[in-house]
């Protein structure tokens, strides 16, 4: 436990038992935890900042070339994402960041899986390289804080962890330019939400901006604390849980007068995945197909979905 902050510091050097009564600890309260000791070089979020800055630099052409498609995968331009599904704030205004959307890279877009595909890349030297190798490490971890998660919440059916055997998979860089100082109070970089699926593993700069709100309603700052990866845990994992863990909500806003560069990584089930509490006390939560409402949130928060629908 940190002294600095209300998120607790998970240490994965700890024993075994330790880590376990860490997570349950940090997911059955705040929902939002900073895992330490997770073993991946500084260089490797290095180079995927890296990446991301030169891609935000690019000229605006060279970036829609690759704007976000069906599948939702490329860039994604300011302005063009409302969290209107947000029951947690009337959301009117749209998101004051950009990013690129790299998900799982499959051959080609079969039409009966919901968001499969390949990704676009733009040209960029060494861009899709860095991406990639960011990908695979950040997939070998949270498959491993995962298992501990279902551990700290009692579920030892091997047929929650199947449900993520091939995940679908968000790796997205946030680009946030200032805002100023006496923006309107509604307006944010992001609203708040919280996030759909399994774990979210978030990378950020030292800028600031990031807040998570407690059980009481307050919103506290979630500072980048050196070496550590902001780990959160989502709607899915929420509801398999049966509520044990946490999904919480969480919001950005950069009033620092700089630029803010996140790279958040999602891992969640695959769409097919029929989402149960798989927990021994009676469900809280009816059954529900995991890309029956990945659609249903896309379409109503991503110009680019609305336009997938209208055509
Ligand atoms: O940029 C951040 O710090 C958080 C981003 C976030 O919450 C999200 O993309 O879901
Ligand atoms: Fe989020």
């Amino acid at each position: 436990m940190s002294d600095q902050t209300e998120v607790s510091v998970i240490d994965l050097r700890m024993s075994h038992n330790q880590v376990v009564a860490d997570f349950s600890h940090a997911y059955s309260t705040s929902g939002f935890g900073y895992i330490i000791g997770h073993n991946i070089p500084g260089t490797v979020f290095a180079k995927v900042f890296e990446a991301s800055k030169r891609f935000h630099a690019l000229p605006m052409a060279q970036k829609m070339a690759v704007a976000v498609d069906a599948n939702h995968r490329g860039y994604i331009p300011i302005n063009t994402s409302t969290d209107v599904t947000s029951t947690l704030a009337k959301v009117t205004k749209p998101n004051q960041s950009a990013s690129f959307m790299m998900m799982r890279e499959d051959a080609v877009h079969d039409p009966s899986i919901y968001l499969s595909g390949p990704n676009q890349w733009p040209d960029l030297a060494g861009f899709r390289t860095a991406l990639q190798s960011y990908n695979d490490a950040m997939t070998r971890l949270a498959r491993h804080l995962l298992a501990i998660a279902f551990e700290a919440a009692g579920m030892t059916d091997p047929a929650a962890m199947q449900m993520f055997d091939t995940p679908t998979t968000w790796l997205r860089l946030l680009h946030y330019p200032p805002q100023p100082a006496q923006s309107a109070d509604d307006l944010y970089g992001s609203a708040p939400h919280t996030d759909f699926g399994g774990l979210t593993l978030l990378a950020q700069d030292d800028v600031g901006g990031l807040q998570v709100q407690t059980p009481e309603g307050a919103w506290i700052d979630v500072p980048k604390i050196d070496g550590s990866l902001v780990v959160n845990v989502g709607d899915m994992l929420h509801r398999l849980s049966n509520g044990k863990l946490k999904s919480t909500p969480h919001r950005v806003i950069n009033r620092s007068g700089r630029e803010r560069y996140s790279c958040p990584f999602f891992f969640d089930p695959h769409v097919t995945a029929e989402i149960v509490p798989m927990t021994a006390e009676p469900a809280k939560f009816a059954p529900l197909t995991y890309g029956t409402f990945l659609r249903s949130q896309l379409e109503a928060s991503y110009e680019a979905h609305q336009d997938a629908t209208k055509a």
